[in-house]
Formats: C-alpha cells, sequence, structure tokens
C-alpha cells in the first residue's frame, strides 16, 4: 500500500446513539480531500454510525473502524467479536493493541501480532498503536520498546505485508493526559520507526502511513502533521467533538 494521510477517531468506551447523531451532522458539511477519515466507536454503534454515514452521503469521506476484534474467526468465544463480523458489517479498519489493550487487558506484542494477521486475512486494514510509558522513556528504552512491539508484527506476517499496517505511535504518557509530545519529540520518534522498518524494507519503510496520538487537539495538530514523518493522527478525547475533529482533519489537509 502507499503512504496515506489519516485522521483517526477512538471514541474509546465514550458515546451513545445521541453522539452518533450529533457526530452525523456536525460533520456533515466535510468537504473529500486527501485526507482518510475514520472513526472508531464502541461496538454497539459500528453499524448505526456506518449506515448514517452513508444516509448522509459522508461514506467517501468518513469511514468506520472497530477498537479491537478477537484473533479467532468464529465459534466458542464469548464476548469477542471477529474479523468475519465486521467484514458483515462493511468496517474497514481496526484499531490493534491500544495501550490501553496491553495494559488493562494483558494483551501482549504477540496476541497482537495475531490480531493483526487476522485483520489483514480478512482483508481489513489495522491501525497497530505502539509507544512507551514514561518509565521506559525515563530508562531510555524508548527504541527498544519499540522494536519489541513491532518486531512479532513483522515476524508474523512478513516484512511485505507489514506496508498494509498502519501504525500509530501513541506515547502512553501523552494519552489523556493533555501533555503531547512536542512536534519534535514526536518527528524525532516517528523518524526512528521510519528507519527502524528501512532495515528490514526501504520500500515498506517508505510507503508506511505513521500516525500520532496522544492528547491530539485543535491547537497542537497542525504543528505536529507539518512533521515530515507523521502522516496524520489517531485523537481520543478531541474527537468526541465535530468541531475540534474537523480542525484536526482540516490540518492534515495538503501533507
Ligand atoms: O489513545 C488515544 C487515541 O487512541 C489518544 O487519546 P487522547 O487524544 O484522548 O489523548
Amino acid at each position: 500500500m502507499t503512504r496515506r494521510v489519516i485522521v483517526a477517531a477512538n471514541w474509546k468506551m465514550n458515546g451513545d446513539s445521541a453522539l452518533v447523531d450529533s457526530m452525523i451532522s456536525g460533520l456533515s458539511d466535510m468537504e473529500s480531500s486527501n485526507v482518510e477519515v475514520i472513526i472508531c466507536p464502541s461496538f454497539p454503534y459500528l453499524s448505526d454510525l456506518n449506515q448514517k454515514i452513508k444516509a448522509a452521503d459522508l461514506d467517501n469521506i468518513i469511514q468506520v473502524g472497530s477498537q479491537t476484534v478477537s484473533k479467532f474467526v468464529g465459534g466458542a468465544h464469548t464476548g469477542e467479536v471477529s474479523t468475519t463480523m465486521l467484514n458483515d458489517l462493511s468496517i474497514k479498519y481496526v484499531i490493534v493493541g491500544h495501550s490501553e489493550r496491553r495494559s488493562v487487558y494483558n494483551e501482549t506484542s504477540e496476541q497482537v501480532a495475531s490480531k493483526v494477521h487476522a485483520v489483514l486475512d480478512a482483508g481489513l486494514n489495522p491501525i497497530l498503536c505502539i509507544g512507551e510509558t514514561e518509565a521506559e522513556r525515563a530508562d531510555g528504552k524508548i527504541e527498544s520498546v519499540l522494536l519489541s512491539q513491532i518486531q512479532p508484527v513483522i515476524d508474523e506476517i512478513g516484512i511485505e505485508r507489514f506496508s498494509d499496517v498502519v501504525i500509530s505511535y501513541e506515547p502512553v504518557w501523552a494519552i489523556g493526559t493533555g501533555k503531547a509530545a512536542s512536534s519534535a519529540m514526536a518527528q524525532e520518534t516517528h523518524y526512528f520507526i521510519r528507519q527502524l522498518i528501512a532495515k528490514q524494507s526501504k520500500q515498506v519503510a517508505a510507503n508506511i502511513s505513521l500516525l500520532y496520538g496522544g492528547s491530539v487537539n485543535a491547537a497542537n495538530c497542525e504543528e505536529l502533521f507539518a512533521q515530515p514523518d507523521i502522516d496524520g493522527g489517531l485523537v481520543g478525547g478531541a474527537s468526541l467533538q465535530a468541531e475540534q475533529f474537523k480542525i484536526i482533519c482540516s490540518a492534515a489537509k495538503g501533507k
């Protein structure tokens, strides 16, 4: 896949039917651009959001994604949702390995790799989240942590298929804290990630889309997205307000 500009909304476990409706009306004046806009609500709202996007003629601008998925295709897995089900609902993207899933639900990088594999096999687009904690940064472990999160995925799917993965670098200390990484710090880490991939394939490194996530808002998005190795963002809190989210999507235009 070639490098794309993407702004994705991760609603996390927030929102309800009213939010779906207010987002559709708030985003109804969005125009088509080079930016792929994706909204990832909780499972119960995927179908409703997707149908309302189509009904509002926004489906050439906004796509829908889920926040996680099972690595299994079906069967006795109570509480889980499969890629087959997401395909059935015409969902195109899946966030995989968000730090909240890793830390609260103990997802390992090997499990995350299996999920990425399942997502690709189903013809869906994975958004793989990686990022270090504050303590790991303080200990100078950023690079080894990022490698330990990326390499199991490359080992699982092979470097050629890795270009179909969108990466979101989300330093854990920047998530939900209001303390985004500075644009220089984010660029430095994105550059490192691209170089790390380039050691295995220069072509994949050039083509892969690298998003930044962690306290992206209407005030800091422009500077972050202006960085050469930042191809867009994965937005939490600020994606729950249509006006802020539109500003963030606009800031990625023309990259
Ligand atoms: O975790 C995030 C997106 O996946 C970032 O969340 P915030 O934008 O709320 O910091």
